[in-house]
């Protein structure tokens, strides 16, 4: 046993800030602070990232700690040796930080296939030297992933400066380690699945993308001997799109079926429920689609945490989190009944709304100029500011500063196609009032347009001005399901 040590008070302070640093939120204001705070003495000279001048200073210090002979955790208690921890945890986090970065790669291109940790070895040494057992190193490489994984997905797949953006970020890192990072890993690690998400938002803002970043960032146990995560992150999240099956099959597909189970069920079938890993999440995107039996049969399983599949009386377990996703009004579906209370507190640990691209816009114009960087060197597998250009240049000629993307990100994306095509993209006319209050109004002088079709393009053309069903219905006294059934045939014609 190594003789007590203690740190001084100026260690004590400075350590104290890196811990703070250690547990907040990177996509917080406060984590900036604290950075600057740490790196105070660095001077504005050495240039770099501020996280660099940060490490840099960290290093001297613990150099420092080294070099008179204190570098054992062990040879500290209480305070002071929790302390020490949380530093060298934080230190490790970083040391290895593009370690994570390029195993977090390899593991997208290998997929579902479980990749040996090739820094392993290295990093436990690290750990070792520190004075850290061997299930506090497993610990800490568990921890440094999952939180290397949340860093990359967020910041990667979602791009943007603008207002709303940044607190997407910040509540999203909430969402997967509480607002807490230390009662988080105390408390709840690998125990989030009883927190469920609601996400909302328009079509095409990113709620896929944002669902996928939770599903990839949950903890992942690491197996020292084999020195592999135990699953492969994209194993761990799978998604459902509701909306794409009739009723009938909407169950089979939840929860899977048995053979013979009913007409057509030729094999036994296995459900996206039971496909879920224990460490896993599922996306039931468009949630505001399934029927009232549904939602019951599903408040069930995340009660019980159990299912049958169809036909059968087997329970099967799911320990997986769900994540519910829909662009329809939320408020709306609950109080028309669409939507049960009851299944809506079973989800709503959280509930996340994702801004729609022309707020964001409007808060920081350089959000258009970000995403078009990103969606073009994704497009053609390198940045090409001269391609950017040319798409800006068609965006501003043709739809201007206010244009409202209807389609959000996913219209972006295909503008960018679009332009690369044919040098043009002229928007979706489709959805813009003022070229179907025309065509509604060149239909009434000629005359020739089916009175059915003509009440269907009055219907569309309140929907595109009040947003919702329920109000077109309530403003010319029709019920909601004829408004529904005359828009959808409008959307029909159009797209013929
Ligand atoms: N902030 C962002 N930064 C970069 N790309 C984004 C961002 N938000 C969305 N995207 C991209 O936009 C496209 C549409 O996103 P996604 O499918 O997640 O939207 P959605 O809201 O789930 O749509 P829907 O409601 O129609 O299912 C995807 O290709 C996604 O990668």
């Amino acid at each position: 046993m190594p003789q007590e040590k203690s740190l001084t008070s100026q260690e004590r302070e400075f350590f104290t800030l890196v811990q703070k640093a250690a547990i907040a939120n990177p996509f917080g204001e406060q984590r900036l602070s604290l950075d600057l705070q740490i790196a105070s003495g660095e001077g504005e000279s050495n240039g770099g990232h501020q996280i660099d001048k940060t490490l840099r200073v960290l290093e001297d210090q613990l150099q420092a700690l080294g070099d008179s002979g204190r570098d054992d955790l062990n040879a500290f208690s209480g305070k002071d040796k929790k302390l020490l921890e949380d530093v060298y945890l934080f230190d490790f986090f970083y040391r290895f930080r593009k370690k994570f970065d390029d195993h977090i790669r390899a593991q997208i291109k290998t997929e579902d296939k479980i990749l040996k940790l090739n820094f392993a070895g290295e990093a436990i040494a690290v750990l070792q030297s520190r004075g850290f057992s061997p299930p506090e190193i497993k610990h800490a490489i568990e921890m440094g992933y999952q939180l290397r994984r949340a860093f990359y997905f967020i910041n990667q797949s979602l791009i943007g400066r603008s207002q709303v953006m940044k607190k997407l970020r910040f509540d999203l890192w909430n969402n997967i380690f509480t607002h807490n990072l230390s009662m988080y890993d105390a408390y709840l690690r690998g125990r989030m699945e009883d927190f469920s998400t609601l996400l909302l938002g328009e079509t095409g803002t990113g709620k896929g993308t944002v669902a996928a970043a939770i599903g990839r960032s949950g903890h992942i146990p690491f197996n020292m001997k084999r020195r592999v995560f135990t699953e492969s992150f994209t194993s761990n999240f799978k998604s459902i799109n509701l909306s794409q099956y009739p009723e009938n099959l909407i169950e089979s597909e939840l929860f899977g079926h048995k053979k013979g189970s009913f007409t057509g069920a030729v094999e036994n079938h296995v459900g996206v429920l039971e496909n879920c890993s224990p460490h896993g999440s599922i996306l039931l995107d468009e949630i505001g689609e399934i029927s009232q039996p549904v939602q019951i049969k599903l408040l069930q399983v995340l009660q019980e945490r159990f299912f049958y599949p169809v036909g059968s009386h087997v329970k099967a377990p799911f320990h997986g989190r769900v994540i519910g996703a829909t662009n329809q009004k939320l408020n709306e579906l609950r109080t028309s009944g669409k939507f049960r209370d009851d299944f809506f507190y079973r989800l709503c640990s959280d509930v996340i709304t994702v801004p729609p691209l022309r707020q964001r816009i409007q808060e920081d114009p350089l959000e258009l100029d970000d995403l078009l960087s990103h969606i073009v060197s994704k497009t053609v597998g390198k940045p090409s500011p001269e391609l950017e250009d040319m798409v800006k240049q068609v965006i501003e000629k043709n739809l201007g500063p206010e244009y409202p993307w209807y389609g959000n990100v996913r219209e972006l994306e295909q503008c960018v196609r679009r332009v690369l095509l044919k040098k043009d993209y002229g928007g979706d006319k489709k959805y813009a009032p003022t070229d179907l209050q025309s065509k509604l109004a060149a239909a009434l002088e000629t005359g020739d347009m089916p009175a059915q079709m003509l009440m269907a393009g009055y219907c569309k053309l309140l929907h595109l001005r009040h947003g919702t069903f329920e109000e077109v219905a309530r403003r010319i006294s029709l019920d909601r399901r004829t408004v529904t059934k005359y828009i959808s045939e409008w959307d029909q014609q159009d797209e013929e």
